[in-house]
């Protein structure tokens, strides 16, 4: 099994680009599944995770056509062989079940293995199966599978229990092609939603307020062809904001989108960093210890919960106290024991870390147990004292586009071994 080995103590400076988002991505190769032309995205990343969904959908009868190094994908939805998702897929990569509205919505029939929990937390699917219900769709859970099934699609009034993100996409997709209008309440703001219903409407479809907490769609009876180019990664980038700071550096990463960062780069701000941003960059500074930032998970325009992980690296070298309150997953703390390891000073109580800033941290063997908390791990070895193994990297090879090369080029010490 690969893993990265970091030497820690170098300071990272450079220019480094960001890959296109993993999380608008992947709804947005399941939208191809909405028509019978070719879909055409761009700036798609080089993931596990997105080789995972390519696999789905090709096994579904798709055409997917990607050259090695390309970052342009074709698809193509003309006829499919298959109405089934297979678990095998569906449990290596939960955003397998944004496929399941899409297919619905256009073939009259999905059946998608239900994700099942992971090491996150339970991450249940009610809120898509709910939503598909409100619209018609006759829904059944049949060995392990989502069985759905409707004629066609008929726009309603859906308001979600909670905030769901690719709830959200799998409800939009699936209201393209219903008949009549659908709103969506309490609908997810995220980013990676609104790209989602960029390339939704350059395909045809009526969508009004993505982005917002009510999004509208006025059903079409078809879809036709576009291309897209994936917005950029906001949650890589914002990896690498920290992973300067932490290691005193001066890094400018390009092709960003500084506008979907709002609260991190503030948050960057308070920890003492100076920030620049143009319109496709940001540049982060510091020539001194990073100050403590208490942070609080909530959807976005919050404080993402895929930037909590390597927030709480940074306030274990910080100076002073930060408080990491995570509301959205009820597990995603997997990190805490592995950053204990480095030798950092923090405590758990219930949703809540208290992290005292060390001095510095001492390299060690780590065990990565989900993407972003091996992100984390990642990078503490960067300012870790010595070396840090960290196992398992297979997890953040689902998320970040050769991550290892990028901070290598940025001036790191960090090498893949078998
Ligand atoms: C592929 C993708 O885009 N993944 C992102 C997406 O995951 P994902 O879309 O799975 O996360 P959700 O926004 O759905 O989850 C938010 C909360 O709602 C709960 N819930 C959700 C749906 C449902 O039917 N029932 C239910 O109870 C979840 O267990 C969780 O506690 O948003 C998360 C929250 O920003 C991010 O961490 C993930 O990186
Ligand atoms: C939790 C994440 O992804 P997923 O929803 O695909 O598990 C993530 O990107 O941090």
């Amino acid at each position: 099994m690969e893993k990265l080995k970091v030497t820690g103590g170098y300071r990272l400076k450079g220019e480094v680009k960001a890959s296109g988002a993993k999380n608008a991505a992947l709804p947005i190769l399941a939208a191809s599944l909405l028509t019978a032309d070719d879909l055409v995205l761009n700036n798609v990343p080089h993931l596990s995770d997105i080789r995972t969904m390519g696999k789905l959908l090709s096994g579904l009868g798709m055409v997917v056509e990607r050259e090695e190094q390309s970052e342009t994908v074709r698809l193509n939805a003309k006829s499919l062989t298959t109405l089934t998702a297979p678990y095998e897929l569906v449990k290596t990569m939960r955003a397998s079940i944004v496929t399941l509205g899409p297919m619905l919505a256009r073939f009259g029939e999905a059946r998608v293995s239900l994700p099942g929990g992971c090491a996150i937390g339970a991450r249940p699917v009610d809120q898509h199966i709910k939503g598909l219900q409100t619209l018609g769709a006759e829904v059944v859970i049949d060995h392990g599978y989502v069985v759905a099934k409707a004629k066609r699609l008929k726009g309603a009034h859906i308001v979600t229990d909670m905030v769901t993100v690719t709830g959200t996409e799998n409800l939009l997709m699936a209201a393209t092609l219903a008949e009549g209008t659908t709103v969506i309440e309490n609908a997810a703001r995220e980013p990676e939603v609104v790209d989602l219903a960029n390339c939704l409407t350059a395909m045809g479809a009526k969508i009004r307020g993505a982005g917002t907490p009510v999004i509208e769609i006025e059903g079409v009876s078809s879809l036709h062809g576009a291309t897209h180019s994936v917005l950029p990664d906001r949650i890589e980038t914002g990896s690498f904001l920290v992973a300067a700071l932490m290691t005193r550096g001066d890094v400018t990463v390009t092709h960003a989108a500084p506008h979907t960062l709002d609260i991190v780069l503030d948050k960057l701000r308070e920890a003492g960093a100076q920030i620049e941003t143009g319109e496709d960059w940001i540049r982060v500074s510091i020539d001194k210890r990073p100050k403590a930032v208490s942070v609080r998970t909530v959807p976005h325009p919050g404080f993402p919960t895929d930037m909590q992980a390597q927030f709480m690296a940074l306030d274990t070298i910080a100076e002073g106290t930060g408080r990491i309150t995570e509301t959205i997953f009820e597990n995603r703390f997997m990190h805490v024991p592995e950053l204990q390891r480095l030798g950092a000073n923090i405590t758990v109580d219930g949703h809540t870390a208290v992290v005292t800033g060390v001095e510095e941290l001492s390299g060690a063997n780590v065990m990565a147990t989900d993407l972003r908390a091996s992100a984390s791990l990642v990078i503490a070895g960067l300012v870790a004292k010595g070396e840090t193994i960290v196992d398992r990297i297979y997890h953040l090879d689902r998320g970040y586009d050769h991550m290892e090369v990028k901070l290598a080029s940025l001036g790191a010490c960090i090498e893949r071994i078998a």
